[in-house]
């Protein structure tokens, strides 16, 4: 096997998981208080109290927005602020707004805050006063089929129509219906896409040209950043222009503020002892307003064929009432688990670079050579008892926790030795939000609600120079922080987290409150294909999940570091939990700690959340259905073929039913094989009135490589007669880049060629399948 690059295999471990997710604290904490504890000051306890976020999320769903103009009061008056408002799913918009709003307090020392348009009424906007000289900040992300994010959609429905009805698009008609023109809004918009999507970056784009439409006076040029090249990169380049607009806007000159390495740092929480709450403590809950107690419940869990059945007890949460939704995840148990490749490896080639003295145990290493094993797990988890409920096609949310060894790696180098040290956070300015639920305990936070995985930015090297206690490591990572190429040669290319980077520098001294609150970014939510049908299996979803796990090396980042690089194996967050959850699950005492009564969140459960989709199978079985999803894009595809096969085991005609699947070796990663054949044999055996067909494409298999869109161009006329004559339906899942981009490609010569189309023609007939509901695309870079 030959080695690949990294974006390749990003690419292909990645596959399944579609990255989603926000606001997972917000709303939680308990309102409560018990006397401070001794050691710990009335002023710090009464600040912690105050930072509890104090209205829940639900009821933040359920219409009681808070009013956005009540903001106009709440600080005092002078030059104005800079409110931040973010549209983002998985953080990367919410950190941008955070970034820019720290950088203009301390450059221009002009107020911000960073605002959720989810807990805001945002068409208060339509009112805001022109003499507060304040400006908006849209940090806004596209998604989908140029959707705007879960927490954009009611302020981008009515600023698009003025209603909220999100009916209409921004025409020039919908201007009648606003209350008033924005004239009274100052504003700027950085937009958040990918070039790979075929609606790039729109919503920020739309938004931008939406605001002028209305009156608001854009103060500086907007900023897009591509996901696809580099998101950051576009952000830096833009960040300029947008501080040298605001600094004229507000009249400060940010040439005269002192200079980064001048500027000390203002931690913006202080870590304390917790004060004793009569409450309890977080073990790791996510989004409640109280710490949660589990009891175990008598009964064994249902066999599921020929699955590993794991544990035999189920706990009950002392759970809140109500529905469960993003920022509420009901716990969910792993009922079932199974390893779905064969033995397989990647290789990596490191000419010049060192590799540890022993391995890992997910890798072993000859010569010059690292292989690391490659694994995919389908993984069942249990609905009942949420009230939450699946169609097929849907997507369940994930939220992981980091790998203890992770956990014990950073404690390590941070020097902390009580993880189980109940800890809160008390706020720098008061109306800072705590970013998680506290009182917790130090493991709590650092497994459950910090993400330990995630590289370090460029901005962080500046924050660790300020804590560094030897002159020279000082002086290095103030370089680090401030020259592009040395910092991209030495800690972006290494991926190097924070341990990885505290580990080289060993003179930083982090206050806890700066690492749990500025260097780490919360866990955010995953969101994966389900791989089970509703019909099936109502109260089940399956997940079918690549772990991503790959072999870097890490060049030295001191001035005096080692000539060498070191390799290091990374994995992604959420696949290498979901990894460790089937180790789990199959091991031999796992029955008897499950058994155990907890305090804290039991083993195997995990915070999930559904959500919905428009990809669909047609509801009427005897319409055809064309798939292609090769890899995990498979995962939904499991469930519309079962459910089809399912369909006519009852006795109903179905219609052509034709997967195309594709992967490197058919005995080694052909996912869902044995199942599939088995479903083919039914089909024949039971004589069963569907047409069934699976297409195959092994791409290390033969001489040539193979891949699925080869394979729709080999059966174009007959997929030209399905989806003309017989109005069948097309669904593509998996990655966007290189195969959906492929399919498509395949699709329109397929029009030119079987269909007799002039090329003109054949792109507009595309277009038109796409836009209608017979297509559906379920795909991720
Ligand atoms: C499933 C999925 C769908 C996406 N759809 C689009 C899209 O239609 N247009 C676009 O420009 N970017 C799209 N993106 C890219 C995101 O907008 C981009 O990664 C952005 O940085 C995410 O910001 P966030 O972390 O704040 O949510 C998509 C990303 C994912 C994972």
């Amino acid at each position: 096997m030959s080695s690949l690059d990294l974006t390749d295999l990003i690419i292909l471990a990645s596959i399944a998981v579609l990255t989603a997710g926000f606001m997972v604290w917000r709303g939680s904490g308990s309102s409560d208080l018990a006397a401070p504890r001794p050691g710990v000051s009335a002023a710090a306890a009464a600040a912690a109290a105050a930072a509890r976020p104090g209205t829940p999320a639900k009821e933040t769903a359920k219409s009681s927005k808070k009013s956005l103009l009540a903001l106009v009061n709440e600080k005092p008056a002078g030059n104005g602020r800079l409110i931040a408002v973010y549209g983002s799913q998985t953080g990367t918009a919410e950190d941008l707004a955070a970034r820019i709003s720290k950088e203009v307090a301390l450059s221009l020392s002009i107020p911000t805050l960073v605002v959720d348009p989810e807990e805001y009424d945002m068409s208060e906007l339509a009112h805001w006063p022109s003499g507060t000289k304040d400006v908006f900040g849209f940090f806004l992300a596209t998604y989908g089929e140029g959707e705007p994010t879960d927490n954009a959609v009611d302020f981008y429905s009515w600023l698009m129509d003025g209603k909220g009805t999100g009916e209409d698009e921004g025409d020039e008609e919908d201007d009648m219906v606003f209350e008033s023109p924005l004239e009274g809004l100052s504003f700027f918009v950085f937009c958040l896409g990918n070039k790979t999507y075929e609606y790039y970056n729109a919503i920020g784009r739309r938004a931008d040209l939406r605001l002028e439409r209305l009156g608001a006076k854009r103060i500086g040029e907007r900023g897009e950043g591509d996901d696809d090249a580099s998101l950051e990169e576009d952000f830096l380049a833009w960040k300029p222009s947008i501080m040298a607009a605001l600094g004229s806007f507000f009249g400060v000159d940010a040439s005269a503020a002192p200079s980064m390495r001048d500027r000390p740092h203002v931690p913006a929480f202080e870590v304390i002892d917790a004060v004793d709450p009569f409450d309890g403590v977080f073990h790791g809950e996510l989004a409640y307003d109280k710490p949660r107690s589990w009891a175990p419940v008598p009964g064994s869990m249902a066999d599921s064929g020929d699955f590993v059945v794991v544990g035999s007890h189920k706990f009950a949460e002392s759970k809140p009432a109500g529905a469960f939704d993003t920022k509420h995840p009901f716990y969910g148990r792993i009922v079932a688990s199974r390893p779905l490749f064969g033995k397989i490896v990647d290789d990596f080639n490191f000419a010049d670079a060192q590799l540890p003295a022993s391995n890992p145990p997910q890798w072993t290493s000859s010569g010059t050579k690292v292989s690391v094993k490659r694994e995919c797990f389908h993984i069942e988890l249990d609905l009942s008892g949420s009230g939450l409920k699946y169609t097929t096609g849907d997507h369940v949310g994930l939220w992981a926790e980091n790998s203890p060894a992770e956990v014990a790696r950073l404690a390590k180098v941070l020097g902390i030795a009580d993880l189980d040290r109940v800890i809160d956070l008390v706020p720098h300015d008061s109306s800072s939000k705590k970013p998680f639920s506290t009182p917790c305990t130090l493991r709590a936070a650092l497994s459950n609600y910090v993400d330990l995985s995630e590289p370090l930015k460029q901005f962080h090297l500046d924050v660790l120079a300020k804590y560094a206690t030897d002159a020279a490591e000082k002086a290095r990572l103030f370089d680090l922080s401030e020259d592009r190429a040395l910092f991209i040669d030495l800690i972006q290319n290494g991926r190097k987290n924070l341990a990885d980077v505290l580990e080289e520098f060993h003179s930083v001294k982090l206050p806890l409150g700066v690492v749990l609150t500025e260097l780490l970014s919360r866990i955010s939510v995953r969101y994966y294909s389900i791989s089970s049908s509703s019909v099936e299996e109502p109260t089940k979803v399956s997940v079918t999940a690549v772990v991503v796990r790959y072999a870097i090396a890490q060049a030295s980042g001191r001035s005096d570091g080692a000539k060498k690089p070191v390799v290091q194996v990374k994995e992604g967050i959420t696949t290498s939990w979901l990894q460790r959850n089937h180790d789990l699950s199959v091991s031999a005492d796992f029955a008897a700690k499950a058994a155990q009564n907890r305090s804290s969140v039991p083993a195997l459960y995990v915070p999930l959340y559904i959500r919905s989709s428009n990809f669909r199978l047609p509801s009427n079985p005897a319409v055809p259905v064309i798939m292609v999803g090769p890899g995990t894009g498979i995962a939904p595809f499991r469930a519309f073929v079962r459910e089809r096969v399912l369909a006519a085991q009852r006795g109903e005609t179905v219609g052509t039913t034709w997967l195309f699947y594709g992967c490197r070796n058919k005995d080694l990663d052909y996912l869902y094989r044995e199942e599939l054949e088995s479903l083919e044999k039914i089909v024949k055996d039971d004589g069963l009135s569907i047409d069934l067909r699976i297409s195959t494409a092994f791409s290390r298999d033969g001489p040539k490589k193979v891949y699925v869109q080869h394979l729709v161009a080999q059966s174009q006329d007959e997929i030209w007669r399905i989806l003309e004559k017989d109005r069948g339906h097309f669904y593509i899942c998996g990655d966007a880049k290189h195969m959906a981009h492929d399919v498509n490609a395949a699709l329109e010569s397929m029009a030119a060629s079987s269909g007799g189309l002039k090329p003109e023609a054949a792109k507009l007939w595309l277009k038109e399948l796409r836009g209608s509901p017979r297509f559906a695309e379920d795909v991720w870079s």
